[in-house]
């Protein structure tokens, strides 16, 4: 085990007029270094809030997050949001900048940021003329030159087509075998699979804390009011049409291999 970030009974509240309204209550929440966690709850659970108090970007009402010296850094659901620059380059200095990082390590420290998203070819490009996908990349690139160990992403992914979306996950899996922390916060029941483990939240709390294979055939999903993936859907077709097959299929090649198998 080794604990990269500890959130104990922590709780947010914000003041609404002569309210208080309470978002996120007496999480308990450990995240392992190197662990893709991936962060779901419906809208208005508290997930933005929670990934804001992990940056250490909102204040926590109870409760104690313990960091261990963890640089926590943020990816944006709206690409344009986090644009700041005008070039790729000049926006992946902007964190460097407002961090006092040697002005002399820039240079290097973005080349190799934007290699890691493959982007080290843009360096000079205005960035109104990258696509979604590539903003956020340049987002994720961002993170990487301010050395940030952990990366909340933010439903990064929501807002891009279907091959913008593949690429970004592709540069988060490369992320993850270079030992990053990622938490990602998503709609997409597809994405779980990529996760280590689902974290549910329900009004603020946490309500389920697991594998995806245990939250899509434990009958959690369906609880807790998402829509399994395609693949997942079909597998539990072919179960109540009594074909036993082999594993917890999540994707659809997993779930071809799996009626492969039936039928040797
Ligand atoms: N600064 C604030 N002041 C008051 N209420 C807030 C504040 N920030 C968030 N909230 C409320 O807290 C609740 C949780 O919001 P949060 O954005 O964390 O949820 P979410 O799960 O990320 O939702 P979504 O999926 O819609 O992004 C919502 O009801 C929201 O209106």
């Amino acid at each position: 085990m080794n604990r990269q970030l500890i959130l104990s009974r922590v709780s947010v509240a914000f003041a609404v007029g002569e309210d208080v309204h309470k978002v996120v209550t007496d999480v308990n929440l450990t995240i392992e270094r190197g662990e893709w966690l991936v962060l779901i709850g419906q809208n208005g659970s508290g997930k933005s809030t929670l990934a804001k108090v992990l940056c250490g970007l909102c204040p926590i009402s109870s409760g104690e997050v313990e960091r261990f010296g963890t640089k926590v850094q943020m990816v944006f659901q709206n690409p344009e949001a986090q644009i700041v620059g005008e070039t790729v380059y000049e926006d992946v200095c902007f964190g460097m900048e407002n961090r006092a990082v040697d002005p002399e390590k820039m240079p290097e420290r973005a080349r190799i940021a934007l290699e890691k998203v493959g982007m080290s070819h843009l360096l000079h490009q205005p960035v109104t003329t990258l696509s979604g996908g590539q903003k956020q990349l340049l987002g994720i690139a961002g993170c990487l030159a301010v050395e940030a160990d952990a990366i909340v992403f933010d439903e990064c992914t929501a807002m891009l087509d279907p091959a913008s979306r593949q690429l970004v996950l592709h540069v988060a899996q490369e992320l993850k075998e270079q030992g990053k922390t990622l938490i990602w916060i998503t709609q997409w029941m597809e994405e779980l699979a990529y996760g280590d483990r689902v974290v549910a939240l329900g009004q603020g709390e946490v309500v389920f804390s697991g594998a995806a294979r245990a939250f899509f055939y434990e009958g959690v999903c369906e609880q807790l009011g998402f829509v399994p993936p395609y693949a997942v859907q079909v597998a539990h077709r072919l179960q109540e049409k009594g074909m036993q097959l082999a594993g917890r299929p999540l994707t659809p090649d997993e779930l071809s291999i799996a009626v492969g198998d039936l039928w040797q």
